[in-house]
């Protein structure tokens, strides 16, 4: 029988790699079912769109999310759909609050009462334990949460909502605690892609060569994307439901570092400027991750070199701007 594996969030940077990650492993077995918004953008999963169930869904509406669930009946769900950007919980925390926890209760209710008992992935996140102190580093699934962001209190909201889901009923949930992830398709406003692009504009002749930054001193562990969504594929097939478990890249370095390295791969001269806009009213500064327990439950390493991330991201960027040169 055919296994139904739902990605909340297809259309989204992760879930697009994720699906392309499984239509890798080539397994005739696995129907992909995927969410997307009335609004959102399908071009990460254009490349993918005739393979795939995509089904309309707002996880806000609790209608949608038990219609949703009651017809896919999904063996494993991935629940990838969140607001991610750390800088818009600020501005709107309610609405941060609101898609990250009540989206996933809603999930969870759909699925007690469609009475299924897939594994469920809730993405959780390093930001869960905010500002850490330099002896607190590589930090641990025990370390204390010190959220610094309304975004990473909605990342708590959701870790104690996939804890308490499966202690009151039972059901199969494993948590991640997932570092910064980057790659093709990484959303323009992540530090990354936000620097890969004003790079490529800049070569493309559409900005000034000025890259605005925000504070280049905080140190990040950075991943592949399609390292991450491998280790969630293994995460939903080795790892045990009520736990949790950190994963993360192994290339630690500040912002500024990373900064340089996408300087080195342009001819371009760029004056680098601080855009006080980009400046958060708390930062967190110091990410480095112990993932052993993820890596002694599945045996997953990081496989792809940061060179090779950053380029790939960079060359997204300039591919974007050819395309949108060609069609002008
Ligand atoms: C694990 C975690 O990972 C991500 O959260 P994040 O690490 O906050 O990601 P970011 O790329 O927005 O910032 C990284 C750092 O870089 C600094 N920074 C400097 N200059 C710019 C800048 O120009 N733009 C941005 N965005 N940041 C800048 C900024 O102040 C911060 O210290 C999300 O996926 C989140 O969903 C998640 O769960």
């Amino acid at each position: 029988m055919k296994k139904n594996v739902l990605i909340t969030g297809i259309t989204g940077f992760v879930g697009s790699h994720l699906a392309d990650y499984i239509f890798s492993l080539n397994d005739g077995n696995i129907e992909i079912h995927g969410t997307r918004r009335w609004r959102s953008p399908v071009e990460n999963i254009e490349h993918i769109i005739e393979k795939i169930q995509l089904h309309y869904c707002e996880l806000l509406d609790a209608k949608s999310v038990q219609d949703l669930i009651a017809s896919v009946r999904p063996d494993i769900i991935f629940h990838l759909a969140a607001q991610s950007y750390v800088m818009t919980s600020f501005s709107a925390p309610v609405n941060t609050l609101e898609t990250n926890i009540c989206g996933t209760v809603n999930l969870l209710e759909a699925v007690r009462y469609a009475k299924i008992d897939p594994v469920i992935h809730i993405c959780s996140s390093s930001e869960v334990y905010g500002q850490v102190r330099e002896n607190e580093v590589p930090i641990r699934e025990s370390q204390l949460f010190r959220p610094a962001s309304p975004y990473a209190v909605s990342k708590v909201g959701e870790d104690m909502l996939a804890f308490q889901y499966g202690l009151s009923y039972g059901l199969r949930i494993i948590t991640t605690r997932m570092f910064t992830h980057t790659g093709p398709r990484r959303g323009e406003v992540f530090v990354t892609s936000a620097f890969a692009r004003q790079i490529a504009r800049i070569e493309a002749g559409i900005q000034e060569p000025v890259l605005k930054v925000g504070n280049l001193e905080s140190v990040r562990t950075f991943a592949d994307v399609r390292d991450t969504v491998r280790a969630y594929w293994l995460l939903v097939h080795k790892c045990k439901p009520g736990e949790v478990y950190n994963i993360g890249g192994s290339v630690s370095m500040t912002v500024g570092d990373m900064l340089n390295k996408l300087l080195s791969m342009t001819d371009k001269k760029i004056a680098i400027k601080v855009d006080p806009a980009l400046l958060r009213p708390s930062d967190v500064t110091l990410q480095i991750p112990d993932c052993a327990k993820f890596r002694q439950a599945t045996g997953w390493e990081p496989e792809i070199p940061f060179e090779k991330t950053l380029k790939d991201l960079l060359d997204f960027w300039r591919d974007y701007y050819a395309r949108r040169k060609k069609r002008a």
